[in-house]
């Protein structure tokens, strides 16, 4: 795991300047505690090439409702953060930060430049008005290369009356897949994203989108995903999903 999370930014260099052309993302080089673990080295390098400056999203806000606060609770209690100062068993659930802007750090270049502007915004987390939209939380846990997502879905995300849009349950399903992936070997895209929605989920509910790694198979990782009621009752929706190991050049490509 330490080797596949050392492989996580491996394309962003710390040193500033990456293997081509004369695109340089000038990162800091995450800051490593004395005692480290795999989910405190993600943590630091996700603050590190995000805006670490800005509002983590994933922490509470006011519009969280009782259950989205019960299970962040729930997740809480069993993660690092909760148990820090002790040894890592590689059992408990890391949470993600998650920012609104990616690349802070990236100049130059022919494409980045052009996408990665002062306006970019993670499409997950753009809305002002909290609550009216993605209000998540990811949680992962190495031991059983399982990610968990605490989903309250706002009004913004309507689709059939009273419940919430497929396109907004497969982006939602896409950031908690991809982020697992990228946890394992990024920076990857997603190449195919196959979604079966069984029953619909009534606007303003929290749901869990849980997130299981299947196999890998060189460049590729196949994940499974379930989106589920959060007593685990009712199936709302499953899905495959497929990811392909990229080079961060590709993106430069157009
Ligand atoms: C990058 C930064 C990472 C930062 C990490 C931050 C941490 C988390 C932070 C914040 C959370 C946010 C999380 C959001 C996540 C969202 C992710 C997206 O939405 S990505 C946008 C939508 N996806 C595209 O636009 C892709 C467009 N497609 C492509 O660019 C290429 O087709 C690509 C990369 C998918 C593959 O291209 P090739 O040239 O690299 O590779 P080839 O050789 O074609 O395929 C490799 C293998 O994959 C199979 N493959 C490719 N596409 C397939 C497909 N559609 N279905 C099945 N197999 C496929 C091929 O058959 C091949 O298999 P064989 O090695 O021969 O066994």
């Amino acid at each position: 795991m330490a080797r596949n999370v050392g492989r996580i930014f491996s394309g962003f260099r710390c040193s500033g300047s990456l293997p081509f052309g004369k695109t340089q993302l000038k990162t800091r080089c995450p800051r490593l505690l004395l005692r480290t673990t795999p989910e405190r080295t993600v943590v630091q390098a996700l603050s590190s090439i995000f805006s670490h400056k800005s509002r983590d999203f994933s922490l509470p806000n006011s519009s969280w409702g009782e259950e989205m606060m019960r299970l962040y609770n729930h997740y809480s209690s069993q993660s690092g953060e909760a148990a820090e100062g002790q040894e890592d068993q590689g059992e408990q659930w890391t949470r993600l930060p998650s920012y609104n802007r990616s690349l802070k750090y990236a100049t130059g270049g022919v494409y980045l430049s052009k996408i990665i502007q002062s306006k970019a915004r993670l499409f997950t987390r753009n809305i002002r008005d909290t609550g009216a939209a993605f209000e998540y939380v990811l949680f992962f846990r190495r031991d059983k290369q399982r990610c968990v997502c605490i989903f309250q879905a706002g009004h913004l995300l309507e689709g059939p009356p009273g419940h919430v849009h497929g396109g907004a349950i497969a982006t939602m399903i896409d950031t908690v897949t991809g982020t697992h992936a990228s946890l394992l070997s990024a920076p990857v895209m997603t190449a195919n994203l196959n979604i079966n929605y069984r029953s619909p989920i009534p606007l303003g509910s929290t749901v869990l989108v849980e997130s299981t790694m299947d196999k890998e198979e060189g460049k590729k990782t196949f994940l499974s995903c379930r989106v589920t009621s959060t007593d685990g009752s009712k199936l709302h929706t499953e899905a495959a999903a497929l990811f392909v190991s990229i080079n961060v050049s590709h993106l430069l490509r157009g």
